[in-house]
């Protein structure tokens, strides 16, 4: 991985960033926004609606992009409203209230692990009615690395391995399960699984992954926007 441009980045200062009522202000309209984003990626992978109608909401959607003006975010940039590398990751494709792709799932620390929870969509099909692999490891691969934090050693995936059990249902509360298991110097061993809310002890998807944590060189050079 190269490390992002830094002579291309704006850096902000500590005293630029929202704080208390204004962050709070700041991370609700995101949210709200990113909420109205998914219901619209929803509606736009069940329509039927003839072509017309699509071409007028596309014109529609384009004219709306073109309202989100002002500086945009660069690569490698982290988010004002962002607490990295441990906090609120406001645009998370797996956790993120603001990302349209995001299911997104909350994430709650238990005794011996960390629990996410959500439900996916038809946007994340893959066979018909049911999860799409690469989904199930995405949400896997995050869980697992919160593990990682949470054990207090943030730490980057070297090595993700799925097995498939049986296949995850859409539209169905999903409980997703990761705890470290062990550790060797800087190698963090995770195990995941993946099962419904209403049967968390079918494991539908289990994974088992090995996380490194990068030495301080190779995190300031990864993630020189680290505060
Ligand atoms: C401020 C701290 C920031 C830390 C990171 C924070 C991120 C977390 C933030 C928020 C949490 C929530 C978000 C989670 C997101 C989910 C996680 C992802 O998707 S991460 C993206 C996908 N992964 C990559 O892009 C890694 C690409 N790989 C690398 O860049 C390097 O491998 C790196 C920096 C991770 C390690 O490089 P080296 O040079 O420091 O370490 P070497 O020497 O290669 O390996 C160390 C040990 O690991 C073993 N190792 C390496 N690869 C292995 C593998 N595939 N399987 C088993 N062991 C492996 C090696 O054999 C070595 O072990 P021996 O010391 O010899 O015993």
């Amino acid at each position: 991985m190269s490390a992002p441009p830094t002579e291309l980045m704006t850096t902000h200062t500590e005293a630029t960033r929202p704080r208390g009522e204004e962050l709070d202000h700041q991370r609700r309209a995101i949210t709200a926004l990113g909420h109205e984003m998914r219901a619209l990626v929803d509606a736009t992978v069940r329509t039927a609606a003839p072509a017309e109608v699509l071409h007028r909401v596309t014109d529609g959607v384009r004219r709306l992009t073109g309202q989100l003006t002002g500086r945009r975010r660069v690569r490698g940039e982290i988010p004002d409203v962002d607490e990295f590398p441990g906090g609120a990751r406001m645009y998370s494709p797996v956790t993120g209230p603001g990302s349209p792709l995001a299911p997104p799932m909350q994430v709650t620390p238990e005794d011996d692990g960390i629990v996410g929870r959500c439900t996916l969509g038809i946007a994340h099909e893959g066979p018909p009615g049911y999860v799409h692999g690469g989904m199930s490891a995405m949400l896997l691969d995050e869980l697992m690395g919160w593990a990682c934090y949470r054990a207090g050693t943030p730490a980057m995936t070297v090595s993700l391995q799925m097995r498939y059990h049986r296949p995850v249902p859409v539209e169905t509360p999903l409980r997703v399960f990761a705890h470290v298991t062990g550790t060797e110097d800087r190698k963090i061993f995770v195990a995941g699984s993946i099962g419904t809310d209403e049967d968390p002890s079918i494991a539908l998807v289990t994974a088992d992954g090995v996380f490194v944590s990068p030495d301080p060189a190779r995190t300031r050079t990864l993630f020189p926007n680290t505060p």
